[in-house]
């Protein structure tokens, strides 16, 4: 993989592909780990004479949706690198391009969310051609972002001269390490709201993992297809196909896969909400399942204190929600005080450390969750193969 070492940046538009996919609370940035992990390869890039064209995504927009815009983020990341960020009206156009001209040495400029552009996620040429229109090299540091090829994560890479960012560089070598000869027992969490996504890897950790412990949204498509009843709760159909096939694995396979014996349940998805402890799985009419009880919780932490290596992605219930915070929260204590080797990845599950302060409590923080977990799995990640 090429690195910034192999770049000369002085005077040359450099395009940064970013993971600002940042969690958002009435407008503004509540978590800013992926923001500050950009920093160290920005600031390089700038020290080294660059103008920065920054492109990133936010969410899943299915339009223009006005509350998905990058604003806050751009507001978030002059403060914290000191030097004026300008946002782009839009992806690309003449506006775009004119603001992209005028960059001096120094100079930022972040493009609108890229998903505004519906080529983006179809990895569209035209879209591809515009953006490397913008800038004479292109440095993809989003590694949370790298298992999409996507028009900026992979398209464009084909289009410019490129590198790895140091936070890329720095993910892929880091998770790369960790866990090619992991200490035993390796305990696998998995939970989070990203089913579908996530679920095909669960039948990799089978295979490398002695214990897999389900949370979050993850565990519906299990109960579903036990023959649980799940009320309201997130249930995507298209997990339960795989769930099926991970539990019959499961009987057969010396891995451990346990879910969860207990819920919290609420009449909604809201702080407010009507909310009870579940002592069961079957979750009532008119219900959802929103985090994991407390034996639950207290199961899986005694799991994670055997550990000889933990790796964690995606949060056990709505932990953004103070009362749906407690599954979240001893998980995440438990993996702190966890003596073995401990990674914990992605953008909800990152913010989800930091905000009980346990961040720097964890052996690795990645920015990528699904990214994380394709590499682990043994996938090759678009966004990083572009840059070799
Ligand atoms: N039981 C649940 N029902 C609905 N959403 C859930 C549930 N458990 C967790 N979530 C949501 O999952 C989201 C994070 O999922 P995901 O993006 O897959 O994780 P990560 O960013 O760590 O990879 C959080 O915003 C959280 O509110
Ligand atoms: O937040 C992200 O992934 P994550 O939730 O797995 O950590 C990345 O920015 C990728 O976003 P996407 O899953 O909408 O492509
Ligand atoms: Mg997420």
């Amino acid at each position: 993989m090429k690195t910034l070492d192999d770049l000369d940046v002085k005077d040359k538009k450099v395009l940064v592909r970013v993971d600002f996919n940042v969690p958002l609370k009435d407008g503004a940035v509540t978590d800013d780990t992926r923001i500050r992990g950009a920093l160290p390869t920005l600031i390089e890039l700038l020290d080294g004479g660059a103008a920065l064209v920054l492109v990133s995504h936010l969410g899943r927009p299915k339009d223009r949706e006005p509350e998905l815009s990058l604003r806050p983020v751009a507001d978030r990341l002059a403060e914290l690198i000191g030097t004026p960020v300008k946002l782009a009206p839009g992806v690309v156009g003449d506006q775009v391009t004119a603001l992209a001209n005028a960059l001096e040495p120094g100079g930022i400029l972040l493009l609108e969310n890229v998903r505004y552009e519906p080529g983006e996620t179809k990895n569209d040429g035209d879209l591809a051609d515009a953006l490397a229109s913008l800038a004479d090299l292109y440095v993809n540091d989003a590694f949370g972002a790298a298992h999409r090829a996507h028009a900026s994560t992979e398209g464009v890479a084909r289009r410019l001269p490129h590198a790895a960012g140091r936070l890329l560089e720095r993910e892929v070598k880091t998770l790369g390490g960790i866990l090619e000869h992991p200490k035993k027992p390796l305990v696998a969490i998995v939970g989070g709201a990203k089913v579908t996504d996530k679920i095909a890897v669960i039948d990799r950790f089978m295979h490398v993992a002695d214990t897999i412990l389900i949370g979050g949204a993850m565990c519906f498509p299990f109960f579903k297809a036990q023959g649980h009843t799940v009320g309201d709760s997130l249930c995507e159909a298209e997990g339960v196909g795989p769930a099926k096939d991970a539990l019959a694995q499961s009987r057969m396979d010396r891995s451990h896969l346990e879910l969860p014996i207990d819920l919290v349940i609420a009449d909604r998805f809201a702080a407010e909400a009507e909310h009870r402890v579940l002592d069961g799985v079957d979750v009532p009419d008119g219900w959802m399942g929103i985090d994991i009880g407390p034996r639950t919780a207290q199961m899986y932490a005694d799991e994670i204190a055997k550990a000889g290596t933990v790796f964690w992605n995606g949060p056990m219930g709505a932990f953004e929600l103070e009362p749906f915070a407690a599954g979240t929260r001893a998980v995440a204590e438990a993996v702190a005080a966890c003596e073995g080797t401990t990674v914990v990845g992605g953008g909800d599950s990152a913010a989800a450390l930091q905000q009980f302060g346990l961040g720097d409590r964890v052996t690795h923080l990645s920015t990528g969750g699904g990214a994380s977990l394709e590499l682990i799995e043994g996938k090759k990640l678009p966004g990083v193969e572009a840059l070799r």
